[in-house]
């Protein structure tokens, strides 16, 4: 009996229609929310709040959306449909096509918190607008290290998010709220990632990895098939390789690693395809080393305005110019 019943209640929010029912027990909101929400109990539980038991309702569409609803949703505006079919998670990748730096969005959908890894000072507002738009809380804005050939956004989200903390590793030297270690968590919602110290191309660079879904954010410690030069900021290729090897190689082989830059167009790849493919890491530690000391790339091009706008984190008046 109850299949019928919620399939109707469902089609009439999405057809825009007014919900003209005199009275909507229970029973009927729980069932709504168990067929638009993601979480079974953060539904009852606002369905508890939202729907009054024996209580007359005539409630126009837009009176809807007004009480800004989690669960019941209208039309596309519904958790379920951001995440993806069949997901407990929100992920995007971003793009900066200018440095091609890549800014990742992780979310929890049901508590509804979010953290950026890497977000670039010129396109805060294309992150923060998505952030917006998907109605996420974000808690942590989050740099892989101190990066030299760009300015973090992590300074002017702080100011546009006041909430939001900033987060690098202690061991980098920059000033942030959150400075972390190797194996501390950085919670949100359901989930956490976890800092592994990975050194190597700067001193305070890390790994974020995300156990839950396997998934880790590995910076400019190794890039797809490639990894991050050691020629400046402390850079050391010895303790790169070390770093790939023992924190990035030990992870689960069908672990997915997103980098922070990729100059060919790649997106992804996993730890057995790099422990495979990777042209430099797969070769002895004194191959590597040798690879490295003659890369002979040329400086990035902001390093000189980047640096210390980084080592603040981001936060400055003005931008350097
Ligand atoms: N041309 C770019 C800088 C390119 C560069 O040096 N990338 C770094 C990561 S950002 S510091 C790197 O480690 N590259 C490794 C490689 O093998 O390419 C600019 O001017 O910004």
């Amino acid at each position: 009996m109850a299949v019928p019943l919620v399939k109707t209640s469902v089609s009439v929010l999405r057809s825009g229609s007014f919900l003209r029912s005199a009275t909507i027990s229970h029973f009927v909101a729980r069932s709504l929310c168990a067929v638009t929400c993601p979480s079974n109990t953060l539904c009852w539980n606002c369905a508890k709040s939202q729907f009054q038991p024996q209580k007359s309702n005539l409630l126009s569409k837009s009176a809807l959306l007004r009480r800004n609803w989690n669960c019941v949703s209208i039309g596309t505006k519904k958790m379920s449909d951001f995440t993806g079919k069949g997901k407990d998670y929100i992920f995007r990748q971003l793009l900066d096509y200018k440095s091609f730096t890549y800014t990742y969005l992780l979310a929890d959908p049901v508590s509804k918190e979010a953290v950026l890894i890497d977000p670039v000072y010129e396109l805060v507002e294309r992150d923060l607008n998505l952030v917006k738009a998907l109605g996420l809380d974000l808690k942590f804005a989050i740099n892989t290290h101190v990066h030299a050939d760009h300015i973090t956004g992590t300074g002017d989200i702080k100011k546009r998010v006041p909430s939001c903390k900033s987060v690098i590793t202690e061991v980098s030297g920059a000033s942030a709220d959150v400075k972390t270690k190797d194996g501390t968590k950085l919670e949100f919602g359901k989930f956490s990632l976890e800092v592994a110290r990975t050194p190597g191309h700067t001193n305070g660079c890390c790994t974020y990895v995300w156990r839950e879904k396997g998934m880790a954010f590995t910076g400019d410690t190794l890039l797809i098939r490639g990894c991050g030069r050691t020629d400046f900021q402390e850079g050391d290729a010895a303790t790169l390789y070390e770093s790939v090897h023992t924190k990035i190689f030990t992870l689960p082989p069908d672990f997915s690693l997103y980098p922070a830059h990729d100059y060919t167009g790649q997106t992804v790849t996993t730890v057995a395809e790099e422990k495979a493919f990777n042209p430099r890491l797969t070769k002895s530690k004194e191959a590597f080393v040798e690879i490295m000391g003659n890369l002979n790339l040329p400086y990035p091009k902001q390093i000189d305005r980047a640096l210390p706008a980084n080592l603040v984190c981001g936060v400055f008046d003005e931008p350097p110019k």
